[in-house]
Protein backbone atom coordinates (compact mmCIF):
# COMPACT_ATOMS: atom_id res chain seq x y z
CA UNK A 1 0.00 0.00 0.00
CA UNK A 2 1.44 3.48 -0.97
CA UNK A 3 0.13 4.74 2.21
CA UNK A 4 -2.96 6.90 2.50
CA UNK A 5 -2.45 10.05 1.01
CA UNK A 6 -2.66 13.17 3.51
CA UNK A 7 -4.76 15.52 2.27
CA UNK A 8 -3.12 18.29 4.55
CA UNK A 9 -5.73 20.74 5.40
CA UNK A 10 -4.03 23.74 4.82
CA UNK A 11 -1.10 22.90 2.83
CA UNK A 12 -2.66 23.12 -1.18
CA UNK A 13 0.02 20.50 -2.59
CA UNK A 14 2.82 18.66 -0.27
CA UNK A 15 2.71 14.65 -1.31
CA UNK A 16 5.37 13.38 -0.40
CA UNK A 17 8.23 14.38 -2.25
CA UNK A 18 6.35 17.58 -3.65
CA UNK A 19 6.74 20.16 -1.34
CA UNK A 20 5.20 23.86 -0.89
CA UNK A 21 8.00 26.13 -3.07
CA UNK A 22 8.36 29.50 -2.12
CA UNK A 23 8.34 32.14 -4.82
CA UNK A 24 11.75 33.22 -5.99
CA UNK A 25 12.37 37.52 -5.29
CA UNK A 26 12.18 37.69 -8.96
CA UNK A 27 8.52 36.61 -8.90
CA UNK A 28 7.08 38.82 -6.15
CA UNK A 29 9.05 41.69 -7.64
CA UNK A 30 7.30 41.06 -10.97
CA UNK A 31 3.69 40.07 -9.10
CA UNK A 32 4.24 43.63 -7.39
CA UNK A 33 4.84 45.23 -10.24
CA UNK A 34 1.88 43.37 -12.47
CA UNK A 35 -0.90 43.41 -10.04
CA UNK A 36 0.19 44.79 -7.01
CA UNK A 37 0.91 42.19 -4.12
CA UNK A 38 -0.33 42.51 0.38
CA UNK A 39 2.45 43.96 1.93
CA UNK A 40 2.36 40.97 4.56
CA UNK A 41 1.48 38.22 4.18
CA UNK A 42 -1.68 36.15 5.29
CA UNK A 43 -0.20 32.63 6.18
CA UNK A 44 -2.94 29.64 6.23
CA UNK A 45 -4.75 28.69 9.67
CA UNK A 46 -3.70 25.87 11.35
CA UNK A 47 -5.97 22.85 10.98
CA UNK A 48 -6.35 22.86 14.53
CA UNK A 49 -7.92 26.00 15.00
CA UNK A 50 -10.69 24.58 12.59
CA UNK A 51 -13.70 22.85 14.03
CA UNK A 52 -15.80 20.05 11.90
CA UNK A 53 -19.33 19.67 12.25
CA UNK A 54 -19.93 16.89 14.61
CA UNK A 55 -20.91 13.99 11.99
CA UNK A 56 -24.24 12.89 10.74
CA UNK A 57 -23.78 9.17 9.85
CA UNK A 58 -26.38 7.17 11.98
CA UNK A 59 -24.69 5.04 14.73
CA UNK A 60 -26.58 1.66 12.91
CA UNK A 61 -24.20 2.91 9.41
CA UNK A 62 -21.40 3.24 11.33
CA UNK A 63 -21.44 -0.47 13.02
CA UNK A 64 -22.33 -2.15 9.82
CA UNK A 65 -19.23 -0.37 7.98
CA UNK A 66 -16.56 -0.80 10.70
CA UNK A 67 -17.91 -4.66 11.00
CA UNK A 68 -17.26 -4.24 6.82
CA UNK A 69 -14.11 -2.63 6.41
CA UNK A 70 -12.64 -2.34 9.90
CA UNK A 71 -13.23 0.22 12.32
CA UNK A 72 -9.89 1.84 12.28
CA UNK A 73 -11.05 2.78 8.31
CA UNK A 74 -13.87 4.08 9.36
CA UNK A 75 -12.79 7.36 10.14
CA UNK A 76 -14.95 10.11 11.88
CA UNK A 77 -12.09 12.41 13.11
CA UNK A 78 -11.71 16.13 12.28
CA UNK A 79 -8.27 15.97 10.36
CA UNK A 80 -9.79 12.99 8.19
CA UNK A 81 -13.04 14.65 7.19
CA UNK A 82 -11.53 18.23 7.18
CA UNK A 83 -8.92 16.90 4.57
CA UNK A 84 -11.81 15.58 2.46
CA UNK A 85 -13.96 18.55 2.41
CA UNK A 86 -13.23 19.80 -1.15
CA UNK A 87 -10.94 19.60 -4.09
CA UNK A 88 -7.93 22.07 -4.76
CA UNK A 89 -9.65 25.13 -6.79
CA UNK A 90 -8.86 28.32 -6.21
CA UNK A 91 -11.74 28.68 -4.32
CA UNK A 92 -11.22 25.36 -2.20
CA UNK A 93 -8.27 26.53 -1.02
CA UNK A 94 -9.66 30.40 0.07
CA UNK A 95 -12.43 28.56 1.78
CA UNK A 96 -9.92 26.76 3.89
CA UNK A 97 -7.91 29.69 4.47
CA UNK A 98 -11.11 31.61 6.02
CA UNK A 99 -14.23 31.33 8.31
CA UNK A 100 -16.60 30.62 5.35
CA UNK A 101 -18.43 27.66 5.52
CA UNK A 102 -17.82 24.83 3.73
CA UNK A 103 -19.34 21.37 3.28
CA UNK A 104 -17.49 18.05 5.24
CA UNK A 105 -18.20 14.69 4.98
CA UNK A 106 -19.32 12.79 7.59
CA UNK A 107 -16.77 9.74 7.70
CA UNK A 108 -14.24 8.80 5.80
CA UNK A 109 -14.12 5.05 4.18
CA UNK A 110 -11.15 3.63 3.13
CA UNK A 111 -12.03 -0.12 1.83
CA UNK A 112 -9.48 -2.26 0.94
CA UNK A 113 -10.62 -3.97 -2.47
CA UNK A 114 -13.13 -3.70 -5.00
CA UNK A 115 -15.54 -6.52 -3.71
CA UNK A 116 -15.55 -4.03 -0.08
CA UNK A 117 -16.41 -0.88 -1.94
CA UNK A 118 -18.90 -2.82 -3.62
CA UNK A 119 -20.62 -3.76 -0.38
CA UNK A 120 -20.12 -0.67 1.49
CA UNK A 121 -22.50 1.17 -1.41
CA UNK A 122 -24.85 -1.35 -0.32
CA UNK A 123 -24.49 -0.41 3.08
CA UNK A 124 -25.31 3.13 2.29
CA UNK A 125 -27.98 2.36 -0.04
CA UNK A 126 -29.74 0.51 2.99
CA UNK A 127 -29.23 4.02 5.42
CA UNK A 128 -29.57 6.63 2.52
CA UNK A 129 -26.09 7.98 3.01
CA UNK A 130 -24.40 9.66 -0.09
CA UNK A 131 -21.20 8.38 -0.98
CA UNK A 132 -18.66 11.11 -3.00
CA UNK A 133 -15.85 8.61 -4.59
CA UNK A 134 -12.05 10.78 -3.72
CA UNK A 135 -9.32 9.94 -5.55
CA UNK A 136 -6.80 11.77 -5.12
CA UNK A 137 -9.01 14.64 -4.13
CA UNK A 138 -7.34 17.14 -6.93
CA UNK A 139 -10.50 18.47 -8.72
CA UNK A 140 -10.62 21.89 -9.44
CA UNK A 141 -14.73 21.68 -10.33
CA UNK A 142 -16.10 20.81 -6.76
CA UNK A 143 -16.02 17.12 -7.69
CA UNK A 144 -15.49 15.88 -4.41
CA UNK A 145 -17.49 18.61 -2.33
CA UNK A 146 -19.19 16.49 0.35
CA UNK A 147 -22.72 17.67 -1.05
CA UNK A 148 -25.44 15.45 0.77
CA UNK A 149 -28.55 15.92 -1.80
CA UNK A 150 -30.96 15.37 1.03
CA UNK A 151 -29.67 12.20 1.99
CA UNK A 152 -29.21 11.11 5.88
CA UNK A 153 -25.27 11.54 5.96
CA UNK A 154 -22.54 11.99 3.55
CA UNK A 155 -19.14 10.42 3.07
CA UNK A 156 -16.14 10.21 1.28
CA UNK A 157 -15.05 6.76 -0.13
CA UNK A 158 -11.87 7.27 -0.38
CA UNK A 159 -9.97 4.66 -2.67
CA UNK A 160 -6.35 5.05 -1.29
CA UNK A 161 -6.17 1.36 -0.38
CA UNK A 162 -7.02 0.46 -3.98
CA UNK A 163 -3.25 0.73 -5.18
CA UNK A 164 -2.41 -2.30 -6.84
CA UNK A 165 -1.13 -3.49 -9.96
CA UNK A 166 -3.40 -6.06 -10.62
CA UNK A 167 -1.99 -7.27 -13.64
CA UNK A 168 0.51 -6.82 -16.36
CA UNK A 169 -0.22 -8.72 -19.87
CA UNK A 170 2.84 -7.62 -21.83
CA UNK A 171 2.05 -8.96 -24.67
CA UNK A 172 -1.60 -7.24 -25.46
CA UNK A 173 0.28 -4.35 -23.90
CA UNK A 174 -2.48 -4.32 -21.13
CA UNK A 175 -2.21 -3.26 -17.72
CA UNK A 176 -4.74 -3.56 -14.90
CA UNK A 177 -4.54 -0.71 -12.09
CA UNK A 178 -6.71 -0.71 -9.27
CA UNK A 179 -8.36 3.05 -9.06
CA UNK A 180 -6.98 4.49 -6.07
CA UNK A 181 -3.20 4.22 -7.37
CA UNK A 182 -1.71 7.61 -7.94
CA UNK A 183 -0.08 8.50 -11.20
CA UNK A 184 3.45 8.58 -10.60
CA UNK A 185 3.47 5.19 -8.50
CA UNK A 186 1.31 3.86 -11.30
CA UNK A 187 4.65 5.15 -13.66
CA UNK A 188 7.35 4.00 -11.62
CA UNK A 189 5.66 0.11 -11.48
CA UNK A 190 5.22 -0.09 -15.26
CA UNK A 191 8.67 1.78 -15.71
CA UNK A 192 10.45 -1.68 -13.75
CA UNK A 193 8.77 -3.22 -16.40
CA UNK A 194 9.65 -1.32 -19.15
CA UNK A 195 6.24 0.56 -19.92
CA UNK A 196 5.24 3.33 -19.79
CA UNK A 197 1.45 5.21 -19.48
CA UNK A 198 2.53 8.14 -21.03
CA UNK A 199 -0.78 10.25 -18.69
CA UNK A 200 0.96 13.22 -17.40
CA UNK A 201 -1.25 15.91 -16.25
CA UNK A 202 0.00 18.91 -14.20
CA UNK A 203 -1.76 17.53 -11.32
CA UNK A 204 0.76 14.11 -11.72
CA UNK A 205 1.82 14.09 -8.41
CA UNK A 206 -1.15 13.60 -6.71
CA UNK A 207 -4.20 12.11 -8.65
CA UNK A 208 -5.12 9.14 -9.63
CA UNK A 209 -6.00 6.26 -12.04
CA UNK A 210 -9.80 6.49 -11.32
CA UNK A 211 -9.80 10.30 -10.57
CA UNK A 212 -8.81 10.21 -14.51
CA UNK A 213 -10.91 7.88 -15.44
CA UNK A 214 -13.73 9.79 -13.79
CA UNK A 215 -12.82 12.50 -15.53
CA UNK A 216 -12.03 12.21 -18.83
CA UNK A 217 -8.39 13.54 -18.04
CA UNK A 218 -5.87 14.67 -20.75
CA UNK A 219 -2.13 14.59 -19.69
CA UNK A 220 0.56 17.23 -21.27
CA UNK A 221 1.81 14.25 -23.37
CA UNK A 222 -1.95 13.96 -25.46
CA UNK A 223 -0.81 14.45 -28.51
CA UNK A 224 1.30 11.65 -28.56
CA UNK A 225 -0.39 9.14 -26.12
CA UNK A 226 -3.91 10.41 -26.49
CA UNK A 227 -6.35 11.17 -23.49
CA UNK A 228 -6.87 8.97 -20.66
CA UNK A 229 -10.38 7.66 -22.31
CA UNK A 230 -7.63 6.72 -25.54
CA UNK A 231 -5.94 4.29 -23.10
CA UNK A 232 -8.85 2.74 -21.38
CA UNK A 233 -9.31 -1.24 -22.53
CA UNK A 234 -12.17 -2.04 -20.09
CA UNK A 235 -13.36 -0.87 -16.61
CA UNK A 236 -14.72 -2.53 -13.26
CA UNK A 237 -17.25 -0.36 -11.49
CA UNK A 238 -19.18 -0.60 -7.99
CA UNK A 239 -22.28 0.30 -8.14
CA UNK A 240 -26.16 0.55 -6.14
CA UNK A 241 -27.61 -2.27 -8.09
CA UNK A 242 -24.35 -4.56 -8.44
CA UNK A 243 -20.92 -4.18 -9.93
CA UNK A 244 -20.53 -3.42 -13.80
CA UNK A 245 -17.52 -4.59 -15.48
CA UNK A 246 -16.85 -3.21 -18.99
CA UNK A 247 -14.92 -4.17 -21.64
CA UNK A 248 -13.48 -7.36 -23.18
CA UNK A 249 -11.80 -6.89 -26.45
CA UNK A 250 -10.16 -3.64 -27.97
CA UNK A 251 -12.97 -3.00 -30.06
CA UNK A 252 -16.21 -4.12 -30.59
CA UNK A 253 -19.77 -3.45 -32.50
CA UNK A 254 -21.90 -4.72 -29.86
CA UNK A 255 -23.92 -1.59 -28.99
CA UNK A 256 -22.97 1.91 -28.07
CA UNK A 257 -19.84 1.21 -26.08
CA UNK A 258 -20.47 1.56 -22.77
CA UNK A 259 -17.33 2.22 -21.38
CA UNK A 260 -17.53 5.68 -22.46
CA UNK A 261 -20.70 6.13 -20.58
CA UNK A 262 -18.52 5.13 -17.25
CA UNK A 263 -15.44 6.88 -18.29
CA UNK A 264 -16.20 10.77 -17.78
CA UNK A 265 -18.96 9.58 -14.91
CA UNK A 266 -17.17 11.71 -12.21
CA UNK A 267 -18.74 9.21 -9.28
CA UNK A 268 -22.34 9.98 -10.29
CA UNK A 269 -22.66 6.43 -11.83
CA UNK A 270 -20.40 4.19 -10.01
CA UNK A 271 -17.33 3.58 -7.77
CA UNK A 272 -14.10 2.65 -10.27
CA UNK A 273 -12.20 0.32 -8.44
CA UNK A 274 -10.15 -0.90 -11.80
CA UNK A 275 -8.54 -0.02 -14.99
CA UNK A 276 -7.50 -2.20 -17.57
CA UNK A 277 -5.13 0.32 -19.68
CA UNK A 278 -3.19 0.13 -22.98
CA UNK A 279 0.49 0.52 -21.95
CA UNK A 280 2.88 1.66 -24.43
CA UNK A 281 7.30 0.39 -24.46
CA UNK A 282 9.14 3.31 -22.28
CA UNK A 283 10.55 5.82 -24.46
CA UNK A 284 14.31 4.64 -25.07
CA UNK A 285 15.00 8.49 -26.12
CA UNK A 286 13.21 11.61 -25.56
CA UNK A 287 14.09 15.33 -26.25
CA UNK A 288 12.43 18.71 -25.81
CA UNK A 289 12.97 21.92 -27.48
CA UNK A 290 11.62 25.03 -28.00
CA UNK A 291 10.53 27.37 -30.79
CA UNK A 292 8.99 31.01 -30.78
CA UNK A 293 6.40 32.03 -33.55
CA UNK A 294 5.94 35.48 -34.37
CA UNK A 295 2.00 36.08 -33.33
CA UNK A 296 -0.97 33.65 -31.53
CA UNK A 297 -2.35 33.25 -34.94
CA UNK A 298 0.58 32.14 -36.85
CA UNK A 299 1.02 29.85 -33.90
CA UNK A 300 -2.44 28.13 -34.32
CA UNK A 301 -1.43 27.97 -38.18
CA UNK A 302 1.42 26.29 -36.89
CA UNK A 303 0.34 23.94 -34.15
CA UNK A 304 -2.83 23.17 -37.06
CA UNK A 305 0.00 22.29 -39.58
CA UNK A 306 1.33 19.78 -37.24
CA UNK A 307 -1.87 18.38 -36.55
CA UNK A 308 -3.32 18.31 -40.07
CA UNK A 309 -0.17 16.83 -41.30
CA UNK A 310 0.14 14.18 -38.14
CA UNK A 311 3.44 15.10 -37.16
CA UNK A 312 2.49 16.51 -33.61
CA UNK A 313 4.82 16.12 -31.24
CA UNK A 314 3.95 14.09 -28.21
CA UNK A 315 3.93 17.48 -26.15
CA UNK A 316 3.12 20.34 -28.23
CA UNK A 317 1.93 23.25 -26.13
CA UNK A 318 1.54 26.91 -27.79
CA UNK A 319 1.85 29.56 -25.39
CA UNK A 320 0.25 33.35 -26.11
CA UNK A 321 2.00 36.95 -25.97
CA UNK A 322 1.26 37.01 -22.42
CA UNK A 323 2.14 33.75 -21.43
CA UNK A 324 5.15 33.83 -23.14
CA UNK A 325 5.79 37.37 -21.69
CA UNK A 326 5.57 35.62 -18.40
CA UNK A 327 7.54 32.94 -18.93
CA UNK A 328 10.40 34.82 -20.13
CA UNK A 329 10.19 37.12 -17.11
CA UNK A 330 10.02 34.91 -14.55
CA UNK A 331 13.31 32.61 -16.20
CA UNK A 332 15.30 35.95 -14.77
CA UNK A 333 16.41 39.15 -16.32
CA UNK A 334 19.55 37.89 -17.95
CA UNK A 335 17.45 35.11 -19.37
CA UNK A 336 14.43 37.18 -20.40
CA UNK A 337 17.57 40.25 -22.00
CA UNK A 338 19.16 37.44 -24.41
CA UNK A 339 15.88 36.36 -25.06
CA UNK A 340 14.39 39.51 -25.94
CA UNK A 341 17.92 40.36 -27.87
CA UNK A 342 17.71 37.00 -29.99
CA UNK A 343 14.29 37.44 -30.96
CA UNK A 344 13.84 41.01 -31.60
CA UNK A 345 17.58 40.83 -34.27
CA UNK A 346 15.50 37.96 -35.91
CA UNK A 347 12.13 40.35 -36.20
CA UNK A 348 9.97 39.01 -33.69
CA UNK A 349 7.32 41.39 -32.79
CA UNK A 350 4.73 39.23 -30.99
CA UNK A 351 6.87 35.96 -29.42
CA UNK A 352 4.60 33.20 -28.58
CA UNK A 353 6.52 30.04 -27.40
CA UNK A 354 5.87 26.88 -28.82
CA UNK A 355 7.15 23.81 -26.80
CA UNK A 356 7.94 20.42 -28.72
CA UNK A 357 8.72 17.15 -26.85
CA UNK A 358 9.30 13.67 -28.50
CA UNK A 359 9.21 10.43 -26.96
CA UNK A 360 10.97 7.39 -29.42
CA UNK A 361 11.93 4.23 -29.46
CA UNK A 362 15.05 4.75 -31.09
CA UNK A 363 17.48 7.39 -32.53
CA UNK A 364 16.12 7.15 -36.16
CA UNK A 365 12.31 7.64 -34.83
CA UNK A 366 13.39 10.72 -32.86
CA UNK A 367 15.42 11.84 -35.83
CA UNK A 368 12.40 11.17 -38.46
CA UNK A 369 9.66 13.06 -36.20
CA UNK A 370 11.64 16.18 -35.48
CA UNK A 371 12.35 16.30 -39.33
CA UNK A 372 8.65 15.88 -40.00
CA UNK A 373 7.58 18.55 -37.72
CA UNK A 374 10.20 20.76 -39.07
CA UNK A 375 9.24 20.50 -42.37
CA UNK A 376 5.55 21.44 -41.45
CA UNK A 377 6.65 24.77 -39.71
CA UNK A 378 8.58 25.35 -42.64
CA UNK A 379 6.98 28.79 -43.60
CA UNK A 380 6.09 30.03 -40.08
CA UNK A 381 9.66 31.93 -39.51
CA UNK A 382 9.82 29.77 -35.78
CA UNK A 383 12.85 31.19 -34.46
CA UNK A 384 14.70 28.06 -32.71
CA UNK A 385 15.74 28.09 -28.93
CA UNK A 386 16.54 24.90 -29.12
CA UNK A 387 16.85 22.31 -26.19
CA UNK A 388 17.63 24.58 -22.73
CA UNK A 389 14.30 26.64 -23.10
CA UNK A 390 12.16 23.07 -24.04
CA UNK A 391 14.29 20.91 -21.17
CA UNK A 392 13.48 23.63 -18.49
CA UNK A 393 10.07 23.76 -19.65
CA UNK A 394 10.12 19.52 -18.32
CA UNK A 395 11.84 20.18 -15.55
CA UNK A 396 9.74 22.61 -14.04
CA UNK A 397 6.46 20.54 -15.52
CA UNK A 398 4.81 19.80 -12.14
CA UNK A 399 6.10 22.67 -10.14
CA UNK A 400 3.48 25.33 -10.68
CA UNK A 401 0.90 24.14 -8.19
CA UNK A 402 3.43 23.88 -5.65
CA UNK A 403 3.46 27.55 -5.47
CA UNK A 404 -0.22 28.16 -5.16
CA UNK A 405 0.25 28.78 -1.53
CA UNK A 406 3.06 30.73 -1.84
CA UNK A 407 0.75 32.81 -4.30
CA UNK A 408 -2.49 33.20 -1.60
CA UNK A 409 -0.17 33.77 1.34
CA UNK A 410 0.63 37.34 -1.02
CA UNK A 411 -2.76 37.71 -1.61
CA UNK A 412 -2.97 36.79 -5.32
CA UNK A 413 -6.09 35.19 -7.01
CA UNK A 414 -4.23 32.26 -9.27
CA UNK A 415 -6.84 30.03 -10.93
CA UNK A 416 -6.85 28.40 -14.00
CA UNK A 417 -9.91 27.48 -16.96
CA UNK A 418 -9.92 25.31 -19.72
CA UNK A 419 -12.29 24.80 -22.65
CA UNK A 420 -11.46 23.48 -26.44
CA UNK A 421 -13.51 24.32 -30.04
CA UNK A 422 -12.54 23.44 -33.92
CA UNK A 423 -9.98 25.63 -35.14
CA UNK A 424 -12.27 27.93 -37.19
CA UNK A 425 -13.54 29.04 -33.68
CA UNK A 426 -10.53 28.66 -31.37
CA UNK A 427 -9.34 32.91 -31.72
CA UNK A 428 -13.19 34.09 -31.53
CA UNK A 429 -13.40 31.88 -28.55
CA UNK A 430 -10.27 32.98 -26.48
CA UNK A 431 -10.99 36.73 -27.25
CA UNK A 432 -14.50 36.34 -25.41
CA UNK A 433 -13.17 34.57 -22.33
CA UNK A 434 -10.06 37.07 -21.91
CA UNK A 435 -12.32 40.12 -22.47
CA UNK A 436 -14.84 38.56 -19.85
CA UNK A 437 -11.82 37.58 -17.00
CA UNK A 438 -10.45 41.00 -17.79
CA UNK A 439 -13.96 42.70 -16.96
CA UNK A 440 -14.68 40.75 -14.15
CA UNK A 441 -11.19 40.55 -12.19
CA UNK A 442 -10.01 44.31 -12.32
CA UNK A 443 -10.09 45.10 -8.74
CA UNK A 444 -9.44 49.14 -7.89
CA UNK A 445 -8.36 50.09 -11.40
CA UNK A 446 -5.50 47.23 -11.64
CA UNK A 447 -5.61 44.59 -14.48
CA UNK A 448 -5.43 41.06 -13.93
CA UNK A 449 -2.53 38.87 -15.93
CA UNK A 450 -4.98 36.91 -18.33
CA UNK A 451 -2.60 33.72 -19.78
CA UNK A 452 -3.44 31.20 -22.00
CA UNK A 453 -2.06 28.19 -24.40
CA UNK A 454 -2.88 25.25 -26.28
CA UNK A 455 -1.75 22.17 -24.81
CA UNK A 456 -4.14 19.36 -26.69
CA UNK A 457 -4.11 19.78 -30.20
CA UNK A 458 -6.48 17.90 -32.52
CA UNK A 459 -7.01 17.56 -36.67
CA UNK A 460 -10.33 19.34 -35.83
CA UNK A 461 -9.30 22.02 -33.25
CA UNK A 462 -7.46 22.34 -30.07
CA UNK A 463 -7.94 23.19 -26.02
CA UNK A 464 -7.41 26.41 -25.05
CA UNK A 465 -6.35 26.87 -20.99
CA UNK A 466 -6.70 30.05 -19.14
CA UNK A 467 -4.68 31.39 -16.48
CA UNK A 468 -5.13 33.85 -14.34
CA UNK A 469 -3.27 36.23 -11.41
CA UNK A 470 -5.19 39.44 -10.12
CA UNK A 471 -5.30 40.89 -7.46
CA UNK A 472 -7.85 39.52 -4.29
CA UNK A 473 -10.46 41.23 -3.14
CA UNK A 474 -10.08 40.92 0.55
CA UNK A 475 -13.31 41.72 0.86
CA UNK A 476 -15.23 39.27 -1.09
CA UNK A 477 -12.67 36.16 -2.64
CA UNK A 478 -14.81 33.47 -3.27
CA UNK A 479 -17.41 35.57 -4.78
CA UNK A 480 -14.81 37.84 -6.97
CA UNK A 481 -13.76 34.33 -8.58
CA UNK A 482 -17.36 33.05 -9.22
CA UNK A 483 -18.17 36.13 -11.03
CA UNK A 484 -15.21 35.50 -12.99
CA UNK A 485 -15.42 32.10 -13.50
CA UNK A 486 -19.47 32.84 -14.15
CA UNK A 487 -18.23 35.20 -16.93
CA UNK A 488 -15.75 33.16 -18.68
CA UNK A 489 -18.42 29.89 -18.58
CA UNK A 490 -20.88 32.57 -20.29
CA UNK A 491 -18.52 33.17 -22.61
CA UNK A 492 -17.59 30.08 -23.41
CA UNK A 493 -21.39 29.04 -23.80
CA UNK A 494 -22.26 28.58 -27.47
CA UNK A 495 -18.51 28.85 -28.43
CA UNK A 496 -16.88 26.29 -26.86
CA UNK A 497 -17.18 22.69 -24.68
CA UNK A 498 -17.77 23.83 -20.88
CA UNK A 499 -14.80 21.88 -20.08
CA UNK A 500 -11.91 20.21 -22.06
CA UNK A 501 -10.32 17.82 -18.74
CA UNK A 502 -11.38 19.63 -15.73
CA UNK A 503 -14.55 17.84 -16.16
CA UNK A 504 -18.52 18.68 -14.69
CA UNK A 505 -18.62 18.44 -11.17
CA UNK A 506 -20.68 21.20 -9.76
CA UNK A 507 -18.96 23.81 -10.81
CA UNK A 508 -20.17 23.80 -14.42
CA UNK A 509 -23.09 21.66 -14.40
CA UNK A 510 -25.27 25.15 -14.73
CA UNK A 511 -24.03 25.02 -18.55
CA UNK A 512 -23.98 21.21 -19.27
CA UNK A 513 -27.69 21.10 -20.22
CA UNK A 514 -27.00 23.95 -22.99
CA UNK A 515 -23.89 22.41 -24.23
CA UNK A 516 -25.89 18.29 -24.46
CA UNK A 517 -29.28 19.31 -24.82
CA UNK A 518 -32.25 18.19 -23.32
CA UNK A 519 -32.21 14.96 -24.55
CA UNK A 520 -28.81 14.23 -23.34
CA UNK A 521 -29.62 15.65 -20.10
CA UNK A 522 -32.40 13.05 -20.29
CA UNK A 523 -30.31 10.24 -21.40
CA UNK A 524 -27.74 10.78 -18.27
CA UNK A 525 -30.46 10.95 -16.24
CA UNK A 526 -31.81 7.75 -17.30
CA UNK A 527 -28.79 6.18 -16.95
CA UNK A 528 -28.48 7.22 -13.07
CA UNK A 529 -31.62 5.54 -12.45
CA UNK A 530 -30.66 2.67 -13.68
CA UNK A 531 -27.56 2.16 -11.75
CA UNK A 532 -28.17 4.38 -9.07
CA UNK A 533 -32.06 4.62 -8.23
CA UNK A 534 -31.91 5.96 -4.88
CA UNK A 535 -29.66 8.88 -5.93
CA UNK A 536 -26.56 7.87 -3.00
CA UNK A 537 -23.82 9.14 -5.62
CA UNK A 538 -21.98 12.14 -5.75
CA UNK A 539 -25.24 13.84 -5.16
CA UNK A 540 -25.09 17.07 -7.47
CA UNK A 541 -22.12 16.27 -9.78
CA UNK A 542 -22.60 16.05 -13.24
CA UNK A 543 -25.81 14.52 -13.53
CA UNK A 544 -29.11 16.24 -12.36
CA UNK A 545 -31.54 14.24 -10.34
CA UNK A 546 -34.59 13.40 -13.21
CA UNK A 547 -37.73 15.20 -12.37
C1 LIG B 1 -2.87 21.97 -10.04
C2 LIG B 1 -3.76 21.08 -10.82
C3 LIG B 1 -3.39 20.73 -12.11
C4 LIG B 1 -4.24 19.92 -12.87
N1 LIG B 1 -3.83 19.55 -14.13
C5 LIG B 1 -4.62 18.75 -14.86
C6 LIG B 1 -4.20 18.32 -16.16
O1 LIG B 1 -3.11 18.65 -16.63
N2 LIG B 1 -5.03 17.50 -16.85
C7 LIG B 1 -6.21 17.08 -16.33
O2 LIG B 1 -6.90 16.32 -16.99
N3 LIG B 1 -6.63 17.48 -15.14
C8 LIG B 1 -5.87 18.28 -14.38
N4 LIG B 1 -6.29 18.67 -13.13
C9 LIG B 1 -7.59 18.26 -12.64
C10 LIG B 1 -7.55 16.93 -11.84
O3 LIG B 1 -6.25 16.63 -11.45
C11 LIG B 1 -8.07 15.82 -12.69
O4 LIG B 1 -9.45 16.02 -12.85
C12 LIG B 1 -7.85 14.41 -12.13
O5 LIG B 1 -8.29 13.51 -13.11
C13 LIG B 1 -8.53 14.13 -10.85
O6 LIG B 1 -7.97 12.95 -10.28
P1 LIG B 1 -8.10 12.67 -8.72
O7 LIG B 1 -7.61 11.30 -8.49
O8 LIG B 1 -7.47 13.74 -7.95
O9 LIG B 1 -9.68 12.71 -8.56
P2 LIG B 1 -10.55 13.46 -7.47
O10 LIG B 1 -10.24 14.91 -7.48
O11 LIG B 1 -10.45 12.75 -6.19
O12 LIG B 1 -12.00 13.23 -8.09
C14 LIG B 1 -12.38 13.82 -9.30
C15 LIG B 1 -13.80 13.36 -9.65
O13 LIG B 1 -13.80 11.97 -9.96
C16 LIG B 1 -14.55 11.24 -8.99
N5 LIG B 1 -13.76 10.04 -8.69
C17 LIG B 1 -12.49 9.99 -8.22
N6 LIG B 1 -12.10 8.72 -8.12
C18 LIG B 1 -13.14 7.97 -8.54
C19 LIG B 1 -13.37 6.57 -8.66
N7 LIG B 1 -12.44 5.68 -8.36
N8 LIG B 1 -14.58 6.15 -9.11
C20 LIG B 1 -15.54 7.03 -9.46
N9 LIG B 1 -15.38 8.35 -9.34
C21 LIG B 1 -14.19 8.81 -8.90
C22 LIG B 1 -14.74 12.16 -7.82
O14 LIG B 1 -15.92 11.87 -7.12
C23 LIG B 1 -14.78 13.51 -8.49
O15 LIG B 1 -16.05 13.76 -9.02
C24 LIG B 1 -5.46 19.48 -12.33
C25 LIG B 1 -5.80 19.81 -11.03
C26 LIG B 1 -4.96 20.60 -10.28
C27 LIG B 1 -5.33 20.94 -8.86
Amino acid sequence: MSGLIEHTLRGSWTPSGAAAAPLSPHALRWLRQRIGLAETTTPAVPASLVEAPASALPDAARAELADLIGEQHVRTDAAARLGRAGGMSYTDLVRRRSSAEFAVPDAVLLPADPELVQRVLEVCVRHDVAVVPFGGGTSVVGGVDALRGGKTAVVALDLARLDRLVLLDPGSRIAVLQAGMRAAEAESLLAAQGFTLGHFPQSFERATIGGFAATRSAGQASAGYGRFEDMVEGVRLATPVGEWRIGVAPASAAGPDLRQLAIGSEGALGVITEVALRVRPAPAYSRYEAVVVDGWQAGLDAVRALAQGRVLADVTRLSDVEETAVQFELAGSTKARALRTLLRASGVRQPCLLVLGWDAASRDELRRRRAAAARALRGFRAVRLGRPVGESWRAHRFSGPRQRDALLDRGVCVETLETAAHWSGLSELRSAVRTALHRSLRVDGRAPVVMCHVSHAYETGASLYFTVLAARDEQDPIGQWRRAKHAACDAIAGRGTITHHHAVGADHLPWLGAEIGDVGTAVLAAAKDAVDPTGILNPGKLIRPAR
